[in-house]
């Protein structure tokens, strides 16, 4: 099963985009965004480059001088050169690392803020789908870990050219001694980087078995220290039940590390012992080579030095490439969700419908969520005239929150159209189209910014507009009480003195922030469930002054507010059953009266059982 497993993963590896591919992508944007960093690049392999060939030639000519002419001033010349040449090399190294760190940071944040602005900008669709969501968390490790993908490629590259330039030299020096110990160097070398990419071939394709682990594990950890799901959490004691979860699911990690680790653990004792067996016999080629009076000991220290240098060279030149390919290897992972895309608008953009009072039509819509069988909606037609209020009630579940979701362009019909003004609603930029809809939600999380960057939506905004959606949402009062007024942060996830709303106070703010935006159609979905019964009958009262003549649609399970509606449609199972005015729907005395009187005698039997 495993191994099968195994071969779908290379397979798949195959299909995937050309290393250099994503390097040069890396470089790209280094050299558009901060073109410095590619100069500083460069001097750093210039120095890596030179540095260690100075201490392995200049012993061997001053060993070779001492046995020679033996001239002092000579020796002290070339001590002293290489000694300046030494400290520049080295200090152009240290400065090169500091600056160029500063200059990953900065790059990986300008990934960062484009990979936020794809996932902003990405179909709703997306933002419910696991897959889309797996694919965020392995590109967002790209940016947000220094040594991974984008920032592993800057990373590794910062020496890479170097230990490649040095690495001819060596060949050059260790060819002049044989060319048979320049070839058995470069085939035991071949062998464990073979050895090696296998393994992180490996890890690579089982870091795939344990993301979804961790997706897994990172939500109930965020739930047992998130504020909002306090309240549950203790009442209903989930904590061991989410603890257990969280256990078995870190014990699958780490059952899946532990074949990792055993795998590399294996390469890494081959590699040991490959190493020993080619030093083993260099060096005892080489002190032949003395004793048999063929080599000068100056030579001897030269070819000494250099073998041993180069071992250390290689591991370091393999170690830097191996990681240089996983992490061009891992760029796939942000190029994978940046290149997601979105639904194509249809045929040629249309300009966005004019006035603040548009005529919708549903007709003969179909819709299931995407990789679901379920049909939502068949066949579903609605009229709403421009400038009607339009209630839209029934049973949990009938379709309510979907019909938004397809006229608000967050999900597209499977079949049929939506119109607004008779222009067909795939066809126009969803960006165009997001600016018709002043929409409440039933829940609403407010961002941790001020109540007016709250309810402008931005920061900045024009103070007499926001003052105005504040108290024509009831929020006026509440405001007032404040030190800070309308600047008083949010949240307390950033600032200290944060305000936390209660959720009614909350659903006032999203009221305020949908009159602040004043789209020309307007969205209430349940926007008075956690309003108390006082703020719940203002916000009726005032429900025509909000909507001003433009066309709403107002999605409620408390049957008293449809009496403010010009026409009720009551879904049932995607279906339309009954549609009217709320009287003409009372005295049809179907479902929807019969969920009316419902309500209603609840209210009644009560007010009966307190009278007597
Ligand atoms: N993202 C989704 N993926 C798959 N199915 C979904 C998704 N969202 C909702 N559904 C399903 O669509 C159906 C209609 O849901 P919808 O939220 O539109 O109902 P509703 O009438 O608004 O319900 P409620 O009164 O409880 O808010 C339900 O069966 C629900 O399970």
């Amino acid at each position: 099963m495993r191994r099968k497993k195994e071969k779908e993963n290379d397979a798949e590896k195959v299909k995937k985009r050309p290393l250099m591919r994503n390097v040069f992508f890396v470089y790209q944007h280094m050299r558009k965004w901060l073109p410095e960093s590619i100069t500083v690049l460069a001097l750093n392999t210039v120095a890596v480059a030179i540095a260690p060939f100075i201490w392995i030639v200049v012993p061997k000519l001053i060993i070779d001088e001492l046995q020679g002419s033996a001239r002092m001033d000579w020796i002290i010349t070339v001590l002293a050169v290489t000694l300046i040449i030494t400290a520049a090399v080295h200090f152009t190294k240290e400065a090169c690392i500091g600056v160029f760190r500063m200059k990953m940071a900065r790059i990986r944040m300008l990934f960062g803020l484009e990979l936020h602005d794809k996932a902003m900008n990405l179909d709703y669709h997306h933002a419910e789908n696991a897959d889309t969501q797996n694919l965020l968390n392995r590109a967002t490790r790209n940016t947000g870990n220094p040594n991974h993908g984008l920032g592993g490629v800057m990373k590794q590259s910062f020496s890479l050219l170097g230990y490649m330039i040095g690495f001819i030299g060596y060949i050059g020096i260790i060819l002049s001694l044989h060319p048979v110990v320049l070839v058995y160097l470069l085939i035991s070398v071949v062998i464990i980087y073979r050895l090696k990419s296998k393994s992180d071939k490996y890890r690579y394709s089982r870091e795939d078995d344990i993301r979804p682990y961790e997706r897994k594990s990172r939500y109930i950890g965020n739930v047992l220290t998130d504020f909002e799901f306090g309240k549950d959490t203790r009442i209903y004691q989930l904590k061991t039940m989410l603890l257990d979860k969280m256990e078995r699911l870190n014990k699958r990690t780490e059952g899946v590390q532990k074949e990792i680790n055993t795998k590399s653990l294996k390469v890494e004792l081959i590699d040991t012992v490959l190493v020993l067996i080619r030093d083993g016999i260099v060096y005892a080629y080489i002190t032949y080579m003395v004793l048999s009076g063929k080599m000068s000991f100056g030579s001897f220290i030269l070819y000494a030095t250099t073998i041993n240098g180069f071992a250390v060279w290689m591991l370091e030149l393999m170690r830097n490439f191996t990681e240089f390919r996983l992490a061009a290897r891992y760029v796939d992972d942000y190029l994978d969700f940046m290149e997601i895309e979105n639904e194509k608008i249809l045929g040629e953009p249309s300009p966005l419908p004019s006035g603040n009072r548009l005529a919708i039509h549903f007709d003969n819509v179909d819709f299931a969520y995407p990789g679901t069988e379920k049909k939502i909606f068949e066949s579903l037609s609605l009229d709403i005239p421009a400038g009607q209020k339009l209630a839209v009630v029934g049973v949990n579940g009938a379709g309510k929150t979907s019909l938004i979701k397809l006229l608000t362009g967050l999900y597209r019909p499977t079949e049929g159209k939506i119109t607004i003004e008779g222009t067909d609603i795939s066809t126009i930029p969803l960006t165009e189209h997001y600016k018709l809809f002043s929409v409440v939600y039933q829940e609403i999380k407010p961002v941790a910014a001020s109540i007016s960057e709250n309810v402008a939506a931005s920061e900045t905004y024009d103070t007499n507009r926001v003052w105005d959606a504040v108290q024509r949402a009831g929020l006026g009062d509440k405001v007032n009480s404040l030190g800070r007024k309308l600047d008083t942060p949010l949240l307390k996830i950033i600032e200290d003195d944060g305000l936390e709303l209660s959720g009614g106070e909350n659903q006032k703010l999203a009221l305020a922030r949908a009159l602040y935006k004043n789209g020309p159609i307007v969205i209430l979905d349940e926007p008075t469930a956690a309003l108390d019964p006082i703020a719940e009958k203002d916000i009726y009262e005032s429900f025509g002054d909000m909507i001003d003549g433009r066309t709403a649609i107002f999605i409620s399970h408390r049957l008293s507010s449809t009496k403010f509606c010009d026409k009720v449609a009551y879904f049932e199972n995607g279906k339309i059953e009954e549609y009217g005015t709320h009287y003409e729907l009372l005295a049809l005395n179907g479902k929807y009266a019969h969920m009316f009187n419902t309500q209603a005698q609840y209210y009644q039997d009560q007010k009966v059982e307190v009278t007597a």
